[in-house]
C-alpha cells in the first residue's frame, strides 16, 4: 500500500510494503490513486514520492515475475508516466536503496534528492531482465550512455554522491537529514519553475554520437565477464536504441527485450538464484534445529591456525567481520610472509578505499601472530586451515581441546575429511564443526559449514552466524567424504580425465564448458589451482599411480575405473600456471595454450592402452561432465547430506563459479527435465557398469521421475520424503 498526506501545500506519498517496499500489484494501484488525487487537489502545489521504514522501493515484486499478476495494471510504467506528465513537480525522496523499478519511478520523478548513505541502481540484469519501466531510455538521457551501459549491462548499486557527480541526483542530504523534511522544502521551491527539460523523456542523449564504439566496448566487456548470458547484451541493444531512436520508438524496443528476457529460461534461473541466495541462510536439522530457534555464541576472537594460502585468506575474513584474530604458524619464515600478506592486503583494501584509514588501523591492530597453541587460549573459535591430512588434524584437535576455553568451538577447514573423526579426539563433540572456505578464501563468497554428527545447535548457530557477518552465501551441509560441492564435483573432474582417454583433447572439453558459461574450463581451473593440490589429496588416499603395487592395472583402483592421467601430469613437473605448464602451456602470460607434450602424453597413454580414440561431440561433453554431478546431487539430497536442491545450486554457483544463468546443476537438470537426464544416465550406466558408479542412476531421480516426470523443484525433497516416510516404501 501507500500512505498519503499533504503538509504545507505538498502532497507526500510514502509506499508501505515492508520489508522492501517493493512494487507489488497493490502498491502499484494504491500509488497510482494517491498521484491522480494530488493531481486534482488545487490545495497540492508539489509532490514527494518517499518509501516509509527501512528504505525507498527496492523494485517490482520479484515474487510476481512468471506470474499473472505481473500482467496486472497499473505497472510501473504507468506510474513511471504519471509521475513525469504531472503539471506540479514531482520529487523523488531516496533513502535507502532506490533500486530497478524504485529507481525507475524516481526516474519518472522531476527532482531527486537522496540521503548521503543511499544507494541506487538498475540490477535487473542481475536476474536475468532489464529495466522495463523506460530505465533503459531515461538512464541514459541523464548520466550518459557510457554510464548506463555500465550500470544497467552490470548492475551495480552506486552510492547517492556518485550518482549527484554524474547529475541523477539533483541534492545529497547529509547523514542525520530528515529526507522528508528536505524534499518538502525542496518541492516548496520547485513550485513555479519550468519543468520542460526536468521530463527526462523530453532531452536528448549526451553522448548518442558514440553509440558504436561504446557498444563495441560493453559488449566486448559482458562477453567475457557474463559468458553466455543473454540479459546484459539485450540491455546493451536496447540502451542503444537511447542512442538512435526516439524516446517513444526506444520505449518499444524495451518493450521486446523484456518480453524476450522474461521467455528465457535465464530469467526463471536468475530469480530462483535470487530466492536461493536467501533461502540458504533459514537452515534446518530436520527434528533437531534450525535457524529461528538456535542462538548463536556470541564470538569476539578467532584463532586461525596455519598461515597458508587458506589460512591467510580466513584471517582477512575474520578481520573484515571485526573480530580479534590470533593466527598460529610456528615456522617462523610461513609466519613472517603470511602477516606480511594479511597485512598488506588490509593496505590494498585502504587504497580502493574499500575500507577507511580508521578500519585500516583496526583491522591491523586486531591481527595477532602468535608461535605456540598457548596463544590460542581466548578465542571462542577456532579454524585450523593446514594441510588436508587426517592425523595432521587429529593432532592439532587434541592440543586445542588442552589450551582451548572449554566453551570455544573447534572447526576445521577441511575441504574432504570426515569431521566426526576429528571430533571424536576432543572431549567436546558437541563443540566440533566444519567450516569450508573456497580458495582465495576472502575472494570466494562460499562458506559451505559442515555439522558434525554431535554438533550442538548453538555450535551450528554460531558457524551460520560467523558466515553471515562474512558476508559470504553460508550454506549448512551434513558430513561426508568431501561434503555436498567436492563429493559431486569429483565424478565432473573424474569424468573430463576419461573423455581425454577416449579421444578428447583439454582445450575441447574447455571449449565446451566455456560455451555452456563457466569462465573457465576444467583443465583451465586445474592449472589454476595447480595440478599439485588433486595430487596430494589423492596421495593422502592412496590413490596415485606411484603408490600403486607392482602389476595394479593403470586403469583401475580396486574395481573402479581410475584415469592417472592427471597422476602423469603431476610427475612430469607440470604443476599448472605457476611452473608456467600443467594441461597447458603459458608463455609470458596468462593464457592457456595448447602444448605438443601433453598432447603426446595422452596420445601415448592411449595407445599403450589399445584404445582407439574416437570424436566426442559437445553434447556429449556436457553430459558426461555434468549428468554424474547431477545425480550424486540426488543422492546428497537423498542422504540429507544438503537438505534442498537449491542448498547445492547456491554452493556450485558461489564456489565452483557455476554460471548463474543456469541456475545451478539441480536446476540446470530441472530446465532440461528430469526424464531426459535420466536416461542419458541409465543409457551411460548400462555402458559404463559397475566400475563407474557414479553412473548408477540415483533412486530419488528415479523415484520422481516415475511417479511425477519433472516436477517443480520446489518439490521435489516434499515429494520424495512423504513416500520414503511410508512403511514399505523400498526408498
Ligand atoms: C539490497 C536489497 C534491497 C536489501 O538487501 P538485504 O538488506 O540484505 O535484504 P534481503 O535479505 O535481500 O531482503 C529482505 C527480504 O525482502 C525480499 N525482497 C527484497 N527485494 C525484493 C523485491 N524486489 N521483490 C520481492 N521481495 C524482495 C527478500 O527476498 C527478503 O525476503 P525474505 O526475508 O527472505 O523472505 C536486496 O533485497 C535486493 O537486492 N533486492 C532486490 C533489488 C532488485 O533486484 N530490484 C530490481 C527488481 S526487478 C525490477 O524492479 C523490474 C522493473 C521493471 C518492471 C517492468 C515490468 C514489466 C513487466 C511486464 C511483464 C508482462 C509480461 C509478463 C510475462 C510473464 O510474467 O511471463
Amino acid at each position: 500500500m501507500a500512505k498519503y498526506s499533504v503538509e504545507n501545500e505538498v502532497a507526500v506519498i510514502a509506499v508501505d510494503n515492508p520489508p522492501m517496499n517493493a512494487l507489488s500489484h497493490h502498491v502499484r494501484k494504491s500509488l497510482l490513486k494517491y498521484l491522480k488525487e494530488a493531481e486534482s487537489d488545487e490545495k497540492v502545489t508539489s509532490i514527494v514520492l518517499c518509501g516509509d521504514g527501512r528504505t525507498f522501493p527496492v523494485g517490482a515484486d520479484i515474487k510476481e515475475f512468471h506470474k499473472s499478476v505481473s500482467k496486472l495494471g497499473p505497472t510501473i510504467l504507468d506510474i513511471v508516466d504519471a509521475l513525469e506528465k504531472s503539471k506540479k513537480p514531482t520529487i523523488a525522496a531516496i533513502h535507502g536503496n532506490a533500486l530497478g523499478g524504485g529507481l525507475e519511478i524516481a526516474l519518472g520523478c522531476h527532482y531527486r534528492i537522496a540521503m548521503t548513505n543511499s544507494k541506487v541502481g538498475l540490477p535487473e540484469v542481475k536476474l536475468g531482465i532489464l529495466p522495463g519501466a523506460g530505465g533503459t531510455q531515461r538512464l541514459p538521457r541523464v548520466i550518459g550512455l557510457d554510464n548506463a551501459m555500465q550500470w544497467i549491462a552490470y548492475g551495480g548499486h552506486h552510492s547517492a554522491g556518485i550518482g549527484a557527480s554524474l547529475g541523477l541526483i539533483d541534492r545529497v542530504v547529509p547523514q542525520g537529514g530528515n529526507i522528508r523534511e528536505h524534499a518538502i522544502l525542496f518541492a516548496k521551491a520547485a513550485v513555479g519553475k519550468s519543468l520542460g527539460q526536468r521530463r527526462l523523456s523530453n532531452i536528448s542523449v549526451p553522448d548518442a554520437a558514440k553509440v558504436e564504439s561504446l557498444m563495441a566496448k560493453h559488449l566486448k566487456e559482458v562477453s567475457k565477464k557474463s559468458r553466455g548470458a543473454l540479459a546484459p547484451i539485450v540491455c546493451l541493444q536496447v540502451i542503444k536504441s537511447s542512442a538512435l531512436l526516439s524516446y517513444q520508438e526506444g520505449l518499444e524496443s524495451e518493450r521486446q527485450g523484456m518480453f524476450t528476457l522474461l521467455a528465457s529460461s535465464q530469467s526463471r534461473a536468475q530469480i530462483y538464484s535470487f530466492f536461493a541466495e536467501r533461502q540458504v541462510s533459514k537452515w534446518s536439522v530436520p527434528g533437531v534445529t534450525n535457524y529461528q530457534n538456535a542462538v548463536p555464541m556470541k564470538v569476539k576472537a578467532v584463532g586461525v591456525v596455519g598461515l597458508g594460502t587458506m589460512g591467510r585468506g580466513i584471517a582477512i575474513c575474520c578481520l573484515r567481520a571485526g573480530k580479534i584474530t590470533y593466527v598460529l604458524e610456528m615456522n617462523t619464515k610461513a609466519q613472517t610472509a603470511g602477516v606480511k600478506y594479511i597485512r598488506g592486503y588490509i593496505e590494498t583494501m585502504r587504497k580502493r578505499k574499500q575500507i577507511n584509514d580508521q578500519q585500516s588501523s583496526m583491522m591491523n591492530n586486531a591481527l595477532i601472530p602468535v608461535d605456540n597453541y598457548n596463544g590460542l587460549k581466548n578465542v571462542d573459535l577456532v579454524i585450523e586451515a593446514v594441510f588436508e591430512s587426517m592425523k595432521i588434524k587429529k593432532e592439532i584437535f587434541k592440543k586445542l581441546e588442552k589450551v582451548c576455553k572449554p566453551s570455544a568451538i573447534l572447526a576445521s577447514n577441511t575441504s574432504t575429511l570426515n569431521i566426526d573423526e576429528m571430533a571424536s579426539v576432543t572431549k567436546r563433540p558437541q563443540k566440533v564443526a566444519g567450516m569450508h572456505f573456497f580458495a582465495p578464501a576472502h575472494i570466494m563468497m562460499l562458506l559451505e559449514n559442515i555439522r558434525g554428527e554431535k554438533s550442538s545447535p548453538e555450535t551450528i548457530a554460531t558457524i551460520m552466524d560467523l558466515g553471515k557477518q562474512m558476508r559470504k552465501t553460508t550454506v549448512l551441509v551434513g558430513n561426508c567424504h568431501g561434503f555436498v560441492g567436492n563429493r559431486m564435483f569429483a565424478y565432473y573432474t573424474a569424468e573430463s580425465s576419461f573423455l581425454l582417454e577416449e579421444g578428447a583433447y583439454p582445450k575441447q572439453v574447455d571449449d565446451v564448458l566455456l560455451d555452456y558459461g563457466f569462465a573457465m574450463g576444467r583443465f583451465q581451473v586445474g592449472d589454476l589451482s595447480g595440478t599439485d593440490i588433486g595430487y596430494k589429496i589423492r596421495r593422502e588416499r592412496g590413490l596415485t599411480h606411484k603408490q600403486q603395487p607392482a602389476g595394479t592395472p593403470e586403469r583401475k583402483r580396486g574395481d573402479r575405473r581410475y584415469s592417472p592421467l592427471d597422476d602423469f601430469l603431476y610427475e612430469k613437473g607440470r604443476y599448472g600456471l605457476k611452473a608456467r605448464k600443467g594441461w597447458y602451456k603459458y608463455e609470458g602470460s596468462r593464457t592457456p595454450i595448447p602444448d605438443p607434450e601433453v598432447r603426446k602424453m595422452i596420445d601415448d597413454f592411449r595407445k599403450r592402452h589399445n584404445i582407439n580414440p574416437r570424436h566426442i561431440s559437445p553434447e556429449e561433453t556436457l553430459q558426461r561432465m555434468i549428468f554424474p554431478l547431477v545425480n550424486e546431487g540426488f543422492n546428497v539430497l537423498d542422504e540429507g547430506i544438503a537438505a534442498n536442491p537449491w542448498d547445492i545450486d547456491m554452493i556450485f554457483q558461489h564456489g565452483y563459479a557455476w554460471p548463474r544463468h543456469t541456475g545451478g546443476p539441480m536446476y540446470y537438470a530441472y530446465t532440461i527435465g528430469l526424464p531426459q537426464v535420466l536416461k542419458v544416465i541409465e543409457e551411460r550406466w548400462k555402458l559404463a557398469g559397475a566400475s563407474e558408479p557414479h553412473w548408477k542412476p540415483s533412486k530419488m531421480l528415479t523415484w520422481l521421475v516415475e511417479h511425477h516426470g519433472n516436477p517443480d523443484i520446489n518439490d521435489w525433497i516434499k515429494l520424495y520424503k512423504e513416500r520414503k516416510s511410508q512403511p514399505n516404501s523400498n526408498l
